[in-house]
């Protein structure tokens, strides 16, 4: 990221973007913000970064308050963990941000965890018991689906791992990913309530002009996204081979046959593959006679 010393002023007729200044979301948001060409060049304590490809500005911000930025029209857009907005939603009487597309990183889930010893019957076993957690209304609400009642919440903001071993909680409800911080701290999922990921929101009354540039920004990060995992594919083949070969390969689209010159029996096929290519389909290709296989990263996709 490149440092400017100064923040522009606001201005109405550019979009305003809520992101994560920094943490679990803000790396992978610039990245997706740079594959769709758009830049975000800020400083250590700027809160507000303009972007030069196209008219919009971009507010540094702390997660939580992505989704009351966005649901005021504070920021016209944001990108924020499904957990934090579903959160907001919950606790909110008036109109909320809507979402616009759900951006496949910052992958977690919201589980209820319990000490390793414990044998968890089910959920009502927290009947008359004490949770920890950040999501007091996701946990709650999944209470309610289960008809569990008389739980205590207690409301921690960080570091909920620790509550059960002070005695502070019997159960704690926060992010799992990988499940180290739970074994760590010798605790078990008991229930997964959720699954989140990064979202793309949106005000709710957006201006005519401004909802044409943010779905403008959502179809440059589906292209983004579809071209993550994409390869072109190409190599030489026995012409023979050309139906097993579409088999193996896991692109929709139909390839492209070309004569190679002075061949009749072998052809190059190219084929653009919208999922990851393994080794073993590379193994399985070279089998069926396929030569000078090469596959290629694809910059942009828009199909
Ligand atoms: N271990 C994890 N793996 C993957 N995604 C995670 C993980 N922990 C959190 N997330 C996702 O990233 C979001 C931001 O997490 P982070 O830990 O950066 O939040 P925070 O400490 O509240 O940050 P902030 O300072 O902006 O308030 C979470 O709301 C969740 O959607
Ligand atoms: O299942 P794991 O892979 O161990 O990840 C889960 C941990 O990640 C998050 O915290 P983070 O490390 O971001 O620290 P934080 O409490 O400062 O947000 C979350 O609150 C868990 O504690
Ligand atoms: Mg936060």
């Amino acid at each position: 990221m490149m440092m400017d010393d100064t923040s522009p002023p606001i201005d109405e007729t550019r979009i305003r973007l809520a992101v994560q200044k920094k943490g679990r979301l803000a790396d992978s948001t610039f990245e997706l913000l740079a594959q769709c060409g758009l830049k975000v060049r800020f400083g250590k304590s700027q809160l507000f970064a303009r972007i030069r490809e196209l008219p919009i500005d971009v507010l540094l911000v702390r997660d939580d308050d992505i989704p009351e930025l966005v649901a005021s029209g504070a920021a016209d857009a944001g990108i924020v963990g499904a957990n934090v907005y579903s959160e907001d939603q919950l606790d909110r009487a008036d109109r909320s941000a809507a979402v616009i597309k759900e951006l496949g990183f910052s992958r977690c889930r919201l589980c209820i965890a319990v000490e390793t010893g414990v044998a968890y019957p089910g959920p009502s076993y927290f009947r008359g018991k004490r949770i920890a957690t950040s999501y007091p209304h996701l946990t709650a609400d999944w209470l309610r689906k289960k008809g569990v009642e008389d739980v205590e919440i207690v409301m921690m903001h960080g570091a909920h791992e620790i509550a059960p071993r002070l005695g502070h909680a019997h159960a704690i409800c926060d992010i799992v990913q990988t499940g180290t911080t739970l074994d760590q701290n010798g605790l078990k999922v008991a229930e997964t309530i959720f699954s989140s990921q990064a979202l793309l929101i949106a005000r709710p009354d957006a201006p005519q002009e401004k909802s044409a540039l943010i779905d403008d920004l959502a179809a440059r990060m589906a292209a983004a996204m579809a071209s993550r995992d994409a390869k072109y594919v190409m190599m030489n083949a026995p012409r023979s081979a050309i139906a097993d070969i579409r088999k193996v390969l896991p692109g929709k689209d139909a390839p492209t046959i070309l004569a190679l010159a002075g061949s009749e029996e072998m052809v190059a096929i190219h084929v653009v593959c919208k999922e990851e290519v393994l080794w073993d389909q590379l193994e399985e290709l070279k089998g069926l006679g396929a030569s000078a296989i090469l596959v290629l990263d694809i910059d942009k996709m828009l199909s």
